[in-house]
């Protein structure tokens, strides 16, 4: 089980959302994977922070990183986090070859299926050519998806090679959470099974 932040601060997108301290109060109650999303355009500002604050993965979306992306994996890293990147629907997965191929490299690629910035938008199948070439080039790395995903989308995410699962409305707005949780879940194993 992963708990996920997702920080919005600097216009990358248009909302506002909140940082460290959030994480640093989650981390008084549990020792789970605090998984975190910059979406923000001065990434670098937040490793420290939210390092000392107890996240475990800290992922930048490329668009924001083109020109420091080598001193933030190093940073991140240095900071006992896991470092992963994230790209927007409209960006090829191309850009993010040089931050895999390094002799540093991310750990995570965070597809997004959505617009970045706010819950509750429609999935965009269209993305899984992105998962699928990136599974098939890289069978171990972490492949996460974000946006749209619950039960009526996460076959396609899963079969397409997608391993961490990123979920709001579908988990939040449901009556049995957990239930759903489950079934994400097990679409993800029988996909790892089937390949
Ligand atoms: O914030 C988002 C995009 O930036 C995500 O899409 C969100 O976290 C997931 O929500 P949902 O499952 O409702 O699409």
């Amino acid at each position: 089980m992963m708990i996920r932040y997702q920080g919005t601060q600097r216009h990358f997108v248009p909302n506002l959302t909140i940082g460290a301290p959030v994480i640093e109060s989650l981390r008084k109650h549990t020792k789970a994977y605090l998984d975190c999303h910059l979406m923000v355009s001065n990434p670098l500002d937040y490793v420290e922070p939210l390092g000392k604050a107890g996240a475990s993965g800290f992922t930048f979306h490329i668009e924001a990183s083109k020109d420091n992306w080598k001193e933030l994996v190093q940073l991140i890293k240095s900071k006992g986090m896991t470092p992963g990147v994230s790209l927007k629907p409209g960006t090829p997965i191309e850009d993010l070859y040089p931050l895999l191929e390094d002799e540093n490299p991310v750990e995570l690629v965070l597809v997004m299926t959505v617009e970045p910035g706010f819950g509750g938008q429609k999935f965009m199948p269209e993305m899984m050519d992105k998962v699928r070439t990136l599974r098939k080039n890289y069978p171990s790395l972490d492949i996460e998806v974000d946006g749209g995903l619950g039960p009526s989308t996460i076959d396609m995410a899963a079969s397409a090679g997608a391993n961490c699962i990123v979920a709001g409305s579908s988990v939040f707005g449901a009556s049995d959470p957990a239930q759903v949780i489950s079934l994400l879940r097990k679409s993800v194993e029988d996909s790892q099974k089937n390949n």
